[in-house]
């Protein structure tokens, strides 16, 4: 098997459910959030302020074009399927799951978080605008969608290695 890579807006349960599917198939886990904040010694909101979210973007970019490993469980990032070349590495090296959760749901768990710069520097309206418009690139990326409403973070652990397993080989 390949790696497993989830994808979808801030707040849909990528880190929570990434870590969940680790200790459930077994394998490694790596947040890419936490893997660029270890790399650099700063943290995300730092990163954005000192030195702009473009050079965030490119040290996405620059984690999976240098990762190496296989067999393991990746939380990316909600900006890392907006850019061409990430959405090709993705594809092409592992299976990538999109948690799909409605926008209220969202908004709901991010509002208050204060690691989240987008958050931090934006409306409510704006977020909003930001989740319509990166819907689609998360659908296409996508092999297997999954709908988060009205299930617990357990049984979306449960679907995401069930369809991890299903595809195993191919
Ligand atoms: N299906 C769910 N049910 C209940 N809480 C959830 C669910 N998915 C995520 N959460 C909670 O929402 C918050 C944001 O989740 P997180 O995994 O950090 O999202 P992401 O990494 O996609 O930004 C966390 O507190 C997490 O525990
Ligand atoms: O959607 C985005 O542009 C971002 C999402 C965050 O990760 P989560 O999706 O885990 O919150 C983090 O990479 C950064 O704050 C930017
Ligand atoms: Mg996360």
């Amino acid at each position: 098997m390949k790696r497993i890579y989830l994808i979808g807006f801030m707040g849909c349960g990528k880190s929570a459910v990434g870590r969940r599917l680790s200790f459930l198939l077994k394998l490694p886990f790596y947040d890419m959030d936490k893997e660029i904040v270890r790399q650099t010694g700063k943290t995300i909101p730092e990163i954005f302020a000192q030195d702009g979210e473009k050079h965030f973007r490119n040290l996405e970019t620059e984690f999976l074009q240098n990762f190496k490993n296989d067999n393991c469980i990746i939380s990316t990032g909600g900006g890392v399927a907006m850019r061409k070349i990430n959405r090709k590495i993705m594809r092409e090296t592992g299976l990538v799951l999109f948690l799909d959760a409605p926008f209220k749901e969202i908004w709901r768990r991010i509002h208050r978080d204060r690691n989240r710069p987008i958050v931090r520097s934006s409306t409510r309206e704006e977020i909003e605008a930001l989740y319509k418009s990166r819907y689609r690139d998360y659908k296409a990326t996508a092999h297997i969608r999954i709908r988060t409403e009205f299930r617990t973070l357990r049984q979306i652990t449960e679907f995401a290695a069930y369809q991890a397993n299903r595809l195993k080989g191919e």
